[in-house]
């Protein structure tokens, strides 16, 4: 039997969906800044501080470029011994002038870390946002350990994007450009050779920054491939353990992790060369420069201060260049994670409430209907998982749901959710199609009670709460005695308030049951879903469990995938389905006089002498 409220890992392992989106595909579109527009919107609620960090930018690359024509002055008018004076002044211009350039780097740092985070943290709030809204076909074929790489990895690759690189391309060019008009003015004949050799310089050194952001994203591609699998093992870890497997899985997640140190090796050795060829061939060119200069010196076409300011500004504006490239790489990474995260805010849930949604009058009195109602999964190969199921269920009325393994049961139910719409026939609440309904609407007005409760890393009382936050201690306490539950929580050493490890791995499974039923107890909706436990309960757990069922039931219109005896005993009407239909319909008793399906299945199931 399956546990609806987790239906993402019904097919098997998650290995076996399908990436989001096609890997090739996205490579390509890796390769420009584009996708980085998406984000503007996000950068656009901070637009004062983005100003801010915009002018701290630029004081500070004016105070670089101050500098070395200050230097010029100094050498050659500073060390003549006339004019000490001046020069005493001349330090402390210079000391103001580092003061603002230090002041004005340390706000541009601060504003800048302080955006990338903030969008960053806006970001991952938008993105869980949107993904807790999409519906089950969505989740049927995604890994999660691959979502979860988005709202981290890509967020984070982004804010050092949105941080460090962007501010250091935008220091970069405006530097680059600067230092190139200073040289310009200082020495337009020297600037004419350094300029010559700039494509010498750039065209080698982006072709290699290229083959540095292959290998770069090879390296974040296999470590995603780990962290999706080390999420998929400890989510599992139960099963993993009783098989035996720690060894398989250390062996794979080991392997996924050298494979991804290996790309990060190899990225990290060229991105070495590439720095080494960098410094070589800057080095060289004002080497070169240098060497043209001292000449012109010693000819007197050009003073030592003129040769030192040129120099400054040709090193700062080919360190600019060089370090320009460098981010290039950088900003085109995140432009790739941009792109990825884009992909995920973009899907829209397929399952949405209609424009002037019709609202249901809160009532005791709901009747279930099921109208030729026909539906497959999207799966490929999907095979009908329901065929012109008519069903009617009373207000106030227990239909029991059996049937063998794969029959449609918990497929009712996801449709009755609106996990799912079905493909043909319609499903109504009171006469009204359940598409005309908010699924968040529709769902407040049911409870459901799983066969596998999801329980989480928080105390007994906020697990109960879970369906309905805003309870009361009191209420809490209530709904867990009607739930058979009070006891054995007040057994534990700090009662409500003792917390329960994740998915509830401190408890039994009877007692995640109660808990399970005091949160739909506690919901108190009119329509009751339950997918009873085959778990095998002690008898005591078992009454407890059922004593905490039938008050649960009493009044409500509830549908409940049986597996016992009391519960097909109590219920008006019994539905037998395989195959995805309806094949009998009745009490118990006129079930078993029928000697068909149910009998059989009575039988083996309840394995009770059958009256
Ligand atoms: N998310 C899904 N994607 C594709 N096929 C699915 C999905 N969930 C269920 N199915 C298929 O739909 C059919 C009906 O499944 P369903 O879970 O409703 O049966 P069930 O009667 O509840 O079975 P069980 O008692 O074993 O849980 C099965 O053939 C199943 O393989």
């Amino acid at each position: 039997m399956s546990d609806v409220s987790t239906s993402p890992d019904r097919n098997g392992p998650a290995t076996t969906a399908e990436p989001l989106v096609n890997e090739a595909e996205n490579r390509r579109k890796r390769a420009n800044l584009a996708p980085l527009a998406r984000l503007l919107p996000f950068l656009k609620r901070y637009k004062l501080k983005v100003l801010a960090a915009i002018a701290a930018l630029f004081a500070a690359a004016g105070a670089t470029l101050v500098l070395p024509s200050a230097i010029r002055q100094m050498i050659d008018q500073g060390f003549d011994s006339d004019n000490s004076q001046l020069i005493q002044s001349y330090f402390l211009v210079l000391i103001a002038v580092v003061a603002a350039l230090s002041v004005a780097s340390a706000l541009r740092y601060f504003l800048v870390m302080w955006i990338g985070e903030r969008v960053v943290a806006d970001l991952r709030r938008a993105a869980f946002d949107h993904i807790v809204g999409l519906d089950a076909s969505f989740y049927d074929g995604a890994r999660s350990g691959e979502i979860l790489s988005r709202l981290t990895a890509d967020t984070t690759q982004i804010k050092s994007a949105f941080g460090a690189s962007a501010s250091i391309a935008m220091r970069n060019l405006i530097m680059s450009f600067g230092a190139t008009v200073m040289m310009v003015i200082t020495s337009p004949h020297l600037s004419l050779i350094v300029l010559a050799a700039i494509p010498v310089i750039l065209v080698p050194l982006l072709t290699f920054a290229r083959g540095v952001r292959k290998r770069s994203r090879m390296a974040q591609d296999t470590l995603a491939n780990a962290i999706a699998y080390a999420s998929e093992i400890l989510s599992n870890i139960r099963s993993l353990q009783a098989f035996t497997h720690e060894r398989h899985a250390s062996e794979r997640f080991g392997s996924a992790v050298e494979e991804s140190f290996s790309a990060a090796r190899r990225m990290t050795a060229a991105r070495a060369i590439l720095t080494a060829f960098a410094i070589f061939v800057i080095g060289c060119s004002v080497v070169i420069v240098l060497w043209i200069g001292a000449n012109r010196v010693m000819a007197g076409t050009m003073t030592g201060g003129e040769l030192s300011q040129f120099l400054l500004y040709s090193v700062l504006a080919a360190g600019s260049l060089a370090g320009l490239s460098e981010v290039w790489g950088e900003l085109s990474l995140a432009a790739g994670a941009a792109e990825r995260l884009s992909e995920l805010l973009d899907i829209e849930p397929s399952i949405t409430a209609p424009q002037n949604a019709q609202s249901v009058l809160h009532s005791n009195a709901v009747e279930l209907g099921f109208e030729n109602v026909s539906f497959a999964y999207e799966a490929a190969n999907a095979l009908p998982a329901l065929t012109d199921i008519s069903l009617k269920v009373r207000p106030g009325e227990t239909v029991a749901l059996v049937g063998p393994s794969g029959a449609g049961k918990s497929t009712l139910f996801h449709l009755l959710l609106r996990y799912y719409d079905p493909t043909s026939g319609a499903l109504t609440l009171n006469g009204t199609d359940l598409r005309q309904l908010d699924p968040r609407e529709l769902r407040t007005h049911m409870a459901l009670v799983p066969q596998e409760t999801a329980i989480f890393a928080a105390t007994i009382a906020d697990n109960i709460a879970f369906s309905k936050p805003e309870a009361s201690r009191e209420e809490i306490i209530v709904a867990a005695k009607a739930a058979s539950a009070h006891d054995f929580i007040s057994a534990m050493t700090e009662g409500y308030d003792t917390l329960v490890g994740e998915r509830g791995i401190t408890l039994s499974g009877g007692q995640k049951q109660r808990l399970a039923i005091a949160r739909a107890i506690l919901k108190d909706a009119p329509i009751l879903l339950l997918d009873e436990a085959t778990s095998a309960l002690d008898a005591e757990s078992e009454r407890a469990v059922q004593d905490a069922l039938d008050e649960l039931m009493q009044d409500r219109t509830t549908l409940v995938i049986a597996h016992r005896l009391a519960t097909v005993l109590k219920a008006d009407r019994i539905i037998v389905l395989e195959s995805g239909r309806i094949l009998e319909e009745g009490t118990h008793q006129q079930l078993l006089a029928k000697g068909g399906l149910y009998a059989n299945l009575a039988r083996l199931q309840f394995d009770q002498p059958l009256a």
